[in-house]
C-alpha cells in the first residue's frame, strides 16, 4: 500500500476549509462589540480587479437611473468574502415602535442589520475620535446621541474601490443580513432629506440569490392627462453582483427584497449599501435603525446561525422617533 494511503485512512476526517485564512490584523474602536478582522489578503488582491464586468446603463424607464454590474466583485472571492463578512461583522435584529393610527405598535426588522460611517458634518480622526469636518476640532459632546462607528478596514476597502468606479463619495457602510427567504425588506425608497437631493447609492449582493424588485411612485393624474406607470422591474440579484443607483431613482421609484421560497431560500445572503448622509440627523437614522438598542448577534460557524454574542455588551443607546422608511 502506497504511504499516502495509509496517512489517509488513519488521519481523522480533515474539518470543512474555511474559504479564507483569517488575518492578524484588525479594525478597533470603542464603539465596535469587538475586533473586526482586515480583509484576508488574496481578497484585498482580487477586488483590485473589480469590477469583473462593465456596468450595463438601466435608464430607459421614466426617471430610473441604474447601473447593473454583473458582477461587480470577481466570482473567484464572492463566496469567500460572503463567509468572511458573515463570520466577522456585529450584527442586530433591531425592534423599535411607531405611531399607527393612535397606536404604539412594534416593528420587528425582518433582516439582520449593521452599520458604520458618520456624514459630512464629521470625520474620525487617526486615533479614532471625532472631529468637524471643518475646523478640524474635537466635536462637542452632545453633537451625537448615538455612537458613531468608523467603517472598519475590510468594508472600507471596497468602499475605496466602488468610489473610484463609480465616481461617487461614501460616507456609510449599511449592512443587510437575509438569514433565509423569510428575511425581506418591504417596498421603500431610500430618499430621506439627510442625504440631499439625487443621492447615489452602490448596492451590493453576497450569498444567496434573490429577487431585486423595482416600481415606479403613484403618478398623481394631471388635468385631464393620464400618464402611465412604468412597469414593475425583477434584477435576478447574484453573488458579487452591485446596483448603482442615482439621480431620480430614489425620488421616484420603489424597491424591495421580497420573502422567496425554492431552493436558494435556506441559504443566507448579505447586501452592503454604501451611500452619503450630509447632516448629523443622518448619522442618528441610520444608528437608531441599524443597530438599535438591542444586543449583538454573530455568526456562530457550528451552530451555523446568527447567536447573541453577549446580551450583556448590548448598551442601551439613546432612542427616539424618527422615520423610517426601510422596513
Ligand atoms: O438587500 C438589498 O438588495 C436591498 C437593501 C435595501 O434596499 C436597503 O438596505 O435600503
Ligand atoms: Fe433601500
Amino acid at each position: 500500500m502506497k504511504r499516502g494511503a495509509l496517512d489517509t485512512f488513519f488521519k481523522p476526517a480533515v474539518p470543512k476549509k474555511p474559504k479564507y485564512e483569517a488575518s492578524v490584523d484588525s479594525s478597533k474602536h470603542v464603539s465596535y462589540p469587538f475586533a473586526i478582522p482586515h480583509l484576508p489578503a488574496p481578497f484585498k488582491e482580487q477586488l483590485g480587479f473589480a469590477p469583473s464586468e462593465e456596468g450595463k446603463p438601466m435608464n430607459d424607464q421614466l426617471d430610473l437611473d441604474l447601473v447593473f454590474y454583473e458582477p461587480y466583485i470577481p466570482s473567484s472571492i464572492a463566496a469567500g468574502v460572503f463567509e468572511f463578512l458573515r463570520h466577522e461583522l456585529p450584527f442586530y435584529r433591531v425592534q423599535y415602535n411607531i405611531n399607527r393610527g393612535g397606536a404604539q405598535t412594534q416593528v420587528n426588522t425582518p433582516r439582520f442589520t449593521t452599520v458604520f460611517g458618520v456624514d459630512e458634518t464629521s470625520r474620525f480622526a487617526s486615533d479614532g475620535s471625532l472631529v468637524d469636518t471643518m475646523s478640524g476640532k474635537q466635536i462637542e459632546a452632545n453633537r451625537y446621541k448615538c455612537k458613531p462607528r468608523p467603517i472598519p478596514q475590510c468594508l472600507d476597502e471596497l468602499r475605496q474601490i466602488t468610489e473610484g468606479t463609480t465616481g461617487e463619495t461614501f460616507n456609510f457602510c449599511l449592512v443587510n443580513y437575509y438569514a433565509d427567504g423569510k428575511d425581506s425588506i418591504s417596498y421603500h425608497s431610500d430618499d430621506e432629506r439627510f442625504l440631499g437631493p439625487n443621492p447615489a447609492i452602490a448596492s451590493f449582493s453576497l450569498g444567496a440569490k434573490r429577487d431585486f424588485l423595482m416600481k415606479h411612485k403613484p403618478i398623481p393624474p394631471k388635468e385631464g392627462e393620464v400618464v402611465e406607470e412604468p412597469k414593475q422591474i425583477k434584477l435576478s440579484l447574484r453573488p458579487g453582483d452591485m446596483v448603482l443607483m442615482r439621480g431620480k431613482t430614489q425620488a421616484n421609484w420603489l424597491h424591495s427584497i421580497p420573502k422567496r421560497a425554492g431552493p436558494e431560500a435556506g441559504k443566507g445572503r448579505i447586501n452592503i449599501t454604501f451611500r452619503k448622509a450630509m447632516v448629523k440627523g443622518g448619522t442618528e437614522n441610520y444608528y437608531q435603525y441599524n443597530v438599535g438598542v438591542g444586543g449583538v448577534y454573530k455568526w456562530d460557524a457550528k451552530l451555523e446561525k446568527m447567536v447573541p454574542w453577549d446580551e450583556a455588551a448590548g448598551e442601551a443607546e439613546a432612542s427616539g422617533n424618527g422615520t423610517q422608511n426601510r422596513r
